[in-house]
Formats: structure tokens, C-alpha cells, sequence
């Protein structure tokens, strides 16, 4: 099969840990015969500083004609601490969210047998935790009418949501409860938030289309406490951009490292598949950063967007190796840590043997 990638780098990690999951993608390709071409662009505080925008035109066109985007992180301290920049690394990612109609990111959470102990919470509250959230990517307060007024000293954000935005977010959340367990939870700030209760009124239309789920309804920071509190509870989980953002990055501590969550952006042009993490500066250049977030994000790839499980199976059980052999980075190590690019050759070795 013939796979074309765009490969989005980006800033400060970015390249290390994509670097490694396109050993991964090469191995895999090779091993399946799959005939693999792939381009890279320029994204984040890389292109800004290139080109002087975060999300180039030849970017976009590039995405738009490949037949999967792998993406790695943005974003840069230079912008971090600027409050009054103008243009930041962050606006491209949003752009291209925007742009490719990447409305829904899907970010599972799975436990490693191995790995059980590295997680802060007691291994019986962990271990069989396997849930999937489903954040919203492009509306709510990320997309809605934001800016300054009182001569700067008055700022908004607004979060909007429409009927059709939250029907088709939820459509999805089903669909993949129904593939699952059976269980969906709606979580919002419905006591607090307009949108919410718009959420809430269409989630509540739409439950007795699915009768052999089960869907539930949480506040989110009701929900915050029970990610960690019983992981297991959670089948499939649905909410809106910014609550997912902050929800799945907390969700990670159930897995004992951000490092570890992959996501699958998808949605109207094509797909991305990208960590869930960010750029982590601090490892920039360093060899430090755990690549196993952006390699599952490639087995990912294999399964959405070419639907080719058998070659993620493969990726995962390589993944799940060099686990077990305590072959990993020192973010999830104990005793010996390996480097960023000794994971990765490791896993596309394990890849070309089995
Ligand atoms: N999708 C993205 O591109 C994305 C996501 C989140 C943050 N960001 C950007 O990244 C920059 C840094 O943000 P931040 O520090 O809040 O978040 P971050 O996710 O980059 O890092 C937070 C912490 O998580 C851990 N971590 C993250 N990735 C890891 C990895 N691969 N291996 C091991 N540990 C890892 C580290 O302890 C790190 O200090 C900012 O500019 C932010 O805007 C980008
Ligand atoms: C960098 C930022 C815009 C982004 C988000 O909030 O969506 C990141 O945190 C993520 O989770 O991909
Ligand atoms: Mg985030």
C-alpha cells in the first residue's frame, strides 16, 4: 500500500521524538512492504522564526495532500514568557486544526503491566485503567471571540459551541462506546456554563439513540477527581476542548509519565497523530525525552488512517518490549535510562526481528 506522510517536527523535542517514531513508521513499512514516501514542513516557533508565521501556506498544502500528518510538538519559551507576543507557536497548531478540520482528538489511556509501580497512584487503582477521551479540538474558548478592551486592561475569551459542533463530537464518543464498553461520560460545567447545558441538552437527544449504552453525565471537576481517583470507572469520555485539554494531561499520571500519551487528531481532510505532550524545552537537544508518546501516535497512524491493525499491533507490542526489558528513558526508568535515540533504534530493531 502506498503511504504518504507529512511529518511535522516542530520545536524543542519535537524533532528528537519524531525522529524516532519515523524509525518505527520505516521499519514497519519495509516489513509490510508498504511503499512509503513522506515530506517534512516546517511548523511553531521553527517556521516563525524560517518564515515569520507558525503555520506556512506550504505546510497546509503539504498536509492537505498527504495521507496522514505525523506531528510532534510546539512551542518555545521565547513565546512562553512574552505575554504581548503577537504571533506564538501555539497559534499555528490551532491553525491547523482549524484549517484540516480536525475536530475531534482522541487520546486513549492505557496502563503498561510493567510500568504499574512508576505511577504515583497504588497499582490496584491503576492497573486495568483503559479508558479513551475524546476532546473537542476546534471550538470552545480556544476558537471563540477573544481580545482586550478598557484600554488593554479588560481581557475575554469566549467559548461558543453550536448544536452541529456537539452532535458530531458526541456521534463520535458513541460510536466508539459502542466498539468498547459500553459506557460514555459526558463531562461538562452544566451547573456553571451556557455551552455546557448545550452540550448537556444534546447529549441527553441523543442517549436514547444508543440504548445499549450507558451515558453519564459528570461536572468536570467532579470528573477531575475521579480520573485518579477510579480510572476504571471511565469506558469512553467526552468533553469539550480546553476541559480535555487539562483532563488527559492529568489522566497521564494513571500511566506514570506524559511522556506515554499518544492522540489521533481526525476529523474532514486528513489526520493527525501526534503526542499529547509538549515541546518540553528543558530536553531540547538532550537525547532525555521518552519517544513513546509519538511512537504510539504512529501506531495510531496504522490504524486510523490506514487501517492497517496489524502493523500498530506490531509498533505496540515493540513498544511494550522495550518495557519489559526496562529498556526506557529516565523519565519511566529505574536504575539505567536510556537515551531518547537508543529507545527508538531499539524498538524499530525489535520491529525488523519479529
Ligand atoms: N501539542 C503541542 O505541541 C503542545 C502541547 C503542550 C504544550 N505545548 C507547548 O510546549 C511548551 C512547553 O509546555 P509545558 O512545559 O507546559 O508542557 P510539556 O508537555 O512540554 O512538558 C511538561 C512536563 O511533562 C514532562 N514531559 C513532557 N513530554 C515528555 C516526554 N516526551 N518525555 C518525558 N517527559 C515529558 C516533563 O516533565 C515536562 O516538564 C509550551 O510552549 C507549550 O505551549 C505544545
Ligand atoms: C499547545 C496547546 C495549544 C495545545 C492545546 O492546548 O491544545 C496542547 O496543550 C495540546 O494538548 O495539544
Ligand atoms: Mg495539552
Amino acid at each position: 500500500m502506498k503511504l504518504n506522510l507529512a511529518v511535522l517536527p516542530g520545536d524543542g523535542i519535537g524533532p528528537e521524538i519524531v525522529e524516532q517514531a519515523m524509525k518505527a513508521v520505516k521499519a514497519v513499512a519495509n516489513k509490510f512492504k508498504h511503499e512509503l514516501t513522506y515530506e517534512y514542513g516546517l511548523t511553531g516557533a521553527i517556521a516563525i522564526d524560517e518564515v515569520g508565521e507558525p503555520y506556512p501556506e506550504k505546510t497546509h498544502e503539504l498536509c492537505m495532500n498527504s495521507d496522514a500528518v505525523l506531528f510532534g510538538a510546539i512551542g518555545d519559551p521565547r513565546f512562553d514568557n512574552d505575554p504581548k507576543a503577537k504571533v506564538r507557536p501555539e497559534q499555528g497548531l490551532l491553525l491547523m486544526r482549524k484549517k484540516l478540520g480536525l475536530y475531534a482528538n482522541i487520546r486513549p489511556v492505557e496502563t503498561f503491566e510493567s510500568l504499574l509501580h512508576k505511577s504515583p497512584l497504588r497499582r490496584e487503582l491503576v492497573e486495568g485503567a483503559d479508558f479513551v477521551a475524546i476532546r473537542e479540538l476546534t471550538g470552545g474558548i480556544y476558537f471563540g471571540e477573544k481580545g482586550r478592551k478598557d484600554g488593554g486592561n479588560t481581557a475575554f475569551d469566549t467559548c461558543t459551541y453550536t448544536r452541529e459542533e456537539i452532535e458530531r463530537i458526541l456521534k463520535l464518543g458513541y460510536d466508539f462506546a459502542m466498539k468498547r464498553n459500553k459506557k460514555l461520560t459526558v463531562v461538562d460545567k452544566a451547573n456553571v456554563l451556557e455551552s455546557s447545558r448545550l452540550w448537556r441538552e444534546v447529549a441527553q437527544e441523543m442517549a436514547p439513540n444508543y440504548p445499549e449504552v450507558k451515558t453519564e453525565y459528570m461536572f468536570v471537576d467532579n470528573a477531575a477527581m475521579q480520573i485518579i481517583q477510579w480510572p476504571k470507572n471511565f469506558d469512553v469520555m467526552v468533553t469539550e476542548n480546553m476541559f480535555g485539554d487539562i483532563l488527559t494531561d492529568e489522566a497521564s499520571v494513571i500511566t506514570g509519565s506524559l511522556g506515554l500519551l499518544p492522540s489521533a487528531s481526525v476529523g474532514i481532510h486528513t489526520s493527525v497523530f501526534e503526542p499529547i505532550h509538549g515541546s518540553y524545552p528543558q530536553a531540547a537537544g538532550k537525547d532525555i525525552a521518552n519517544p513513546i508518546a509519538t511512537i504510539l501516535s504512529a501506531a495510531m497512524m496504522f490504524e486510523y488512517a490506514f487501517n492497517l491493525p496489524e502493523e500498530g499491533k506490531l509498533i505496540r507490542e515493540a513498544v511494550a518490549a522495550s518495557m519489559a526489558e526496562k529498556y526506557v528513558t529516565e523519565d519511566i526508568a529505574e536504575g539505567q535510562a536510556y537515551k531518547t535515540s537508543q529507545v527508538g533504534d531499539w524498538i524499530a530493531n525489535y520491529i525488523e526481528q519479529n
